[in-house]
């Protein structure tokens, strides 16, 4: 089975750790961009995230992992099925302008010029905004490949639309936000003809686990039985909390998966609900 990922930038760094937590392991020869997987029956190719989604859509990459942004752009979403979103490469792409402009909406700008490398979207929002097809729409799309928000500046634009994660890149170009085209992350994908269905699903398994990881810690406390059915109101768990009886008679032991951004409200609820002893731990993998 072909996997490919990203061979460099944003995505690059997130794609190795993921690799290694779902136990992929390869040696990558310097300069080459392909690398057998010693442990299961899979080739991983190194390629610039910008492509994978036409490859995969093709068929000639089984599975791999790009940018939702580059999928919609490539127009490859009828061709390419979504296996998970992966929770990295979260930003924005927008319509931006030049703070000192008078460009205040998306509406202002159209029939100017604007400069961007997602051309497709960036066409098929301002047609809408002008409400006629993309044959007939006034707005001048230009294609750059890279340091897109230096368009404006620079006199090419009136105005751009990139990605933006923090901000600082548009900030620092003078530029601010106007108009959100699409919310983007990575996701795994593989195609409508998948040759390996069996290995997409281990590798799909692997990943989920890995997220559930990621998302939860196993949370452990002490109650007296009669405070039992309040603290499981609490902290109900993924199926269910696992109790034991501790040797000190009318106590229980509570052993329950509790999500991370909730934690600190659930440990204060177990407190004042009688619970002792909220011990938590880290969960290094799961399977569900
Ligand atoms: N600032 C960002 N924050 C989070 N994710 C991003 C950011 N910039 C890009 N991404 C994600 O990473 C993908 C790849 O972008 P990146 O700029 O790393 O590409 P690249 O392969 O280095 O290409 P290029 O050479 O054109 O910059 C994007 O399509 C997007 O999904
Ligand atoms: O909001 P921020 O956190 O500043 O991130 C946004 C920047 O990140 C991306 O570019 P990248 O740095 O990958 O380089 P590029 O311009 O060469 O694509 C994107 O094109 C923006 O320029």
């Amino acid at each position: 089975m072909l996997f490919a990922v990203p061979k460099k930038g944003r995505l690059y760094d997130h794609c190795l750790g993921l690799l290694n937590n779902i136990g992929i392991e390869f040696n990558r020869k310097p300069r080459h961009d392909i690398a057998l997987v010693s442990n299961l029956p899979i080739a991983l190719v190194f390629l610039p995230a910008a492509d994978i989604a036409t490859y995969v859509a093709k068929g000639n990459i089984d599975i791999g992992i790009t940018g939702l942004d580059i999928i919609r752009e490539s127009q490859t979403e009828e061709d390419v099925t979504e296996l998970m979103r992966l929770g990295f490469g979260k930003c924005k792409l927008q319509v931006q302008a030049p703070v000192a402009s008078a460009a205040a909406s998306a509406q202002d700008l159209v029939g100017k010029r604007i400069v961007t490398s997602f051309i497709n979207l960036t066409r098929k929002r301002f047609a809408e905004l002008e409400g006629v097809s993309e044959d007939e729409m006034r707005t001048q799309v230009r294609f750059v490949s890279g340091s897109v928000e230096a368009a404006c500046g620079l006199g090419l634009a009136d105005g751009i639309v990139d990605l933006v994660e923090s901000g600082d890149t548009m900030r620092a170009a003078g530029l601010h936000a106007i108009d959100t085209i699409l919310d983007t992350e990575s996701v795994l994908i593989t195609n409508k003809h998948m040759r390996f269905p069996d290995m997409a699903q281990i590798i799909r398994q692997r990943v989920e686990g890995v997220m559930t990881a990621r998302r939860f810690v196993l949370c452990q406390y002490n109650i007296a039985r009669e405070g039992l059915e309040r603290a499981c109101a609490i902290t109900p768990g993924r199926q269910a909390p696992t109790v034991t009886s501790l040797e000190q008679p009318g106590w229980v032991a509570v052993s329950v998966m509790v999500e991370k951004k909730q934690l600190a409200d659930k440990m204060d609820q177990l407190k004042l609900a009688g619970a002792t002893d909220i011990l938590v731990l880290q969960i290094a993998n799961a399977r569900a």
